[in-house]
């Protein structure tokens, strides 16, 4: 058994629970469920650095990253520093994440927030869309093919982005898919938490232009980055980097400054 298997099992059962306590006609009727959604796409197109800030306070490859520094004041040193989304960890079994960061997320910041989170049912997609996020992750190794077009047809209709995370080909392959906005290259295997930044360059050749590309993980220095642009990489996920140090925002911001 895998971690990823440990934690889609966790999922299922949490997923249970949490449709009994709040059903999703009742999700619906969460007043940021009517928010008008920002494209995370779109200002990554835009901007010239790319940069989606994490908030984690935890993984399990590296148990503690910091669970010190408080949300708001981490998110909102992101906006400042310049990223151009912000990701939101709201697992709390395995990354210690809540849906209540999202809900103090959204009120701290303006740019687009992804939740991020293990999908393996729609009902964290129309959860995502009433505690405030912007846009959904989807794990093509946690869904069939079948699952991610319907998971990613329903997030579109509720106008929240799509960013399809994979690892290798055949994961790529059954992630094309026309509600897909971005496709994410984890350079960090989820089954053993390897990290490899050449999976990226690897498989950016066979992701069609008209996906944004993004590289996920492992990420620490603008080297890379401007290496994985020269491959088509137009956003780029950065977590612990930022997170390990006692003022991420201001870690974000020194590193975004060198970007530009
Ligand atoms: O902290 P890092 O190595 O910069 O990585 C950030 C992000 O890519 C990583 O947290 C992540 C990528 N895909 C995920 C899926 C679930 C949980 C977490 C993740």
């Amino acid at each position: 058994m895998t971690i990823l298997d440990n934690i889609t099992a966790y999922k299922q059962k949490e997923v249970v629970a949490k449709k009994e306590a709040i059903p999703t006609r009742l999700l619906e009727k969460f007043p940021l469920f009517a928010k008008e959604t920002k494209s995370l796409a779109e200002a990554l197109r835009i901007s010239t650095t790319g940069i989606i800030a994490e908030h984690k306070r935890r993984s399990p490859s590296k148990s503690v990253i910091n669970d010190k520094v408080l949300l708001p004041e981490v998110v909102s040193g992101y906006e400042n520093a310049g990223a151009k989304g912000v990701s939101v960890l709201t697992d709390s079994n395995f990354f210690g994440g809540s849906l209540d960061d999202l809900l103090v997320a959204e009120k701290t910041v303006s740019i687009p927030i992804l939740r991020k989170e293990f999908i393996i049912d729609p009902y964290q997609i129309y959860e995502a869309k009433a505690y405030g996020a912007d846009a959904i992750l989807l794990i093509a190794a946690c869904l069939s093919a079948e699952e991610l077009k319907q998971f990613s047809f329903l997030a579109k209709n509720l106008k929240l982005d799509v960013l399809l995370e994979v690892h290798n080909s055949e994961e790529l392959q059954k992630s094309l898919l026309p509600n897909v906005d971005m496709i994410g290259v984890n350079n960090r295997n989820l089954k053993n938490f390897k990290v490899n930044i050449d999976i990226s360059k690897k498989l950016s050749e066979e992701i069609p232009p008209d996906f944004l590309k993004i590289s996920e993980s492992g990420i620490s220095d603008v080297e890379k980055i401007k290496d994985l642009r020269t491959y088509g990489f137009e956003g780029f996920l950065i977590g612990e980097n930022f997170m390990k140090t006692e003022n991420p925002g201001e870690t974000a911001k020194q590193f975004i400054e060198k970007l530009r």
